[in-house]
């Protein structure tokens, strides 16, 4: 219980030198393997992203689908894909589960008989938990559950990931490594992860939505298009780079940005008409909620 009487979860542990040091030795290993199961739009994001990193090379990554479908994604970055789940297992030390989540027992109980206590398995299937990846592999095997967003593909991501029982600290680190050039990756309590899914893993949508509603307004003003989509896209990345690194307050900067009778105290006023963060809170609220239940499906 926190200062306020309420549930607040453990606090990660800190890593510690040796387990930096034991890191810098394996992901400098030149026998690192990466594979995915699941080929499709997150998988190939990360996998671009870890290329970028330049630790693991293409030939060493390989992602596994039942179709050929996004293979092309995948051979055309030199990396290399199969139809046989099993395999991807065989070759790989870091394997990650980016099937849709209903798949994700199904792929597991293919996988299982592979799956050693050398494996790192790191599942970004949104609501799947811990406790259930944990069951459906063997005894002891070492898990993460991450949930990235698709902003990964341009290094700007945001990450959180959580270690199952037998995940060490090293791992941890390995996997951050791995990714570093993905995004912001910070090891959070499991039940951070559904929040992060309703407010990034989705959140980057609402964003996308944000963006498009300004580009709209400015067209209905006389802007064309292609004029308003750069600026919108623009004026977002200020926003964010504003907040990370002045560190304010957002209703600090909002209230900097407002002059008294000025323009962006109406454009605020209108906002507040339409509920505008109540509406997002409630767009958060409801995709955690959605999370939450996707793991708990059969
Ligand atoms: N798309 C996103 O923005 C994000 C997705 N995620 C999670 O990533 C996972 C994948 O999502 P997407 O990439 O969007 O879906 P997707 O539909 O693009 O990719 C799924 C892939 O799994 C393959 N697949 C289906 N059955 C399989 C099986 N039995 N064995 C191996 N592969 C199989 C499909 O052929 C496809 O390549 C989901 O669990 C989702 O919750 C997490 C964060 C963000
Ligand atoms: O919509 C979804 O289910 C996935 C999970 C987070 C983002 N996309």
């Amino acid at each position: 219980m926190n200062e306020e009487g309420c549930d607040e979860p453990a606090p990660v542990p800190t890593t510690t030198a040796a387990a930096a040091a034991a890191t810098t030795a394996n992901i400098h290993s030149a026998d690192l393997t990466v594979g995915f199961i699941g080929a499709g739009k997150m998988a190939i994001c990360l996998a671009k992203g870890i290329l970028k990193r330049g630790i693991v090379k293409p030939d060493r990554i390989v992602a596994s689908a039942p179709t050929d479908r996004s293979a092309g994604l995948f051979t055309e970055a030199g990396m290399r894909t199969t139809r046989d789940n099993r395999e991807v297992v065989q070759a790989c030390k870091v394997v990650f589960i980016a099937t849709k989540p209903p798949v994700v027992k199904a792929a597991l109980a293919g996988i299982r008989g592979e799956v050693t206590g050398d494996h790192l398995i790191v599942s970004i299937a949104a609501g799947i938990t811990i406790a259930t990846l944990e069951k459906a592999l063997p005894v002891g095997a070492h898990v993460v559950r991450l949930m990235p967003n698709t902003a990964c593909q341009v290094g700007e991501g945001a990450m959180v990931f959580a270690r199952g029982r037998s995940t060490t600290p090293e791992e941890a680190l390995l996997l951050q490594e791995l990714l570093s050039h993905c995004g912001m990756c910070l090891e959070v309590p499991e039940p951070y992860i559904d929040i992060h899914t309703g407010m990034s893993g989705s959140g980057i949508a609402y964003a996308y939505m944000f963006a498009e509603a300004l580009a709209d307004g400015a067209v209905k003003m006389g802007m064309t298009r292609a004029v308003a989509g750069d600026i919108a896209a623009q004026t977002l990345l200020g926003a964010a780079r504003m907040l990370l690194q002045t560190k304010a307050h957002p209703s600090q900067l909002k209230d900097d940005v407002s002059s008294p009778g000025g323009t962006t105290i109406y454009g605020i006023h209108e906002l507040e008409k339409g509920n505008f963060r109540s509406t997002i809170i409630n767009a958060v609220e409801t995709a955690t909620a959605r999370a939450s239940h996707l793991g708990k499906q059969d």
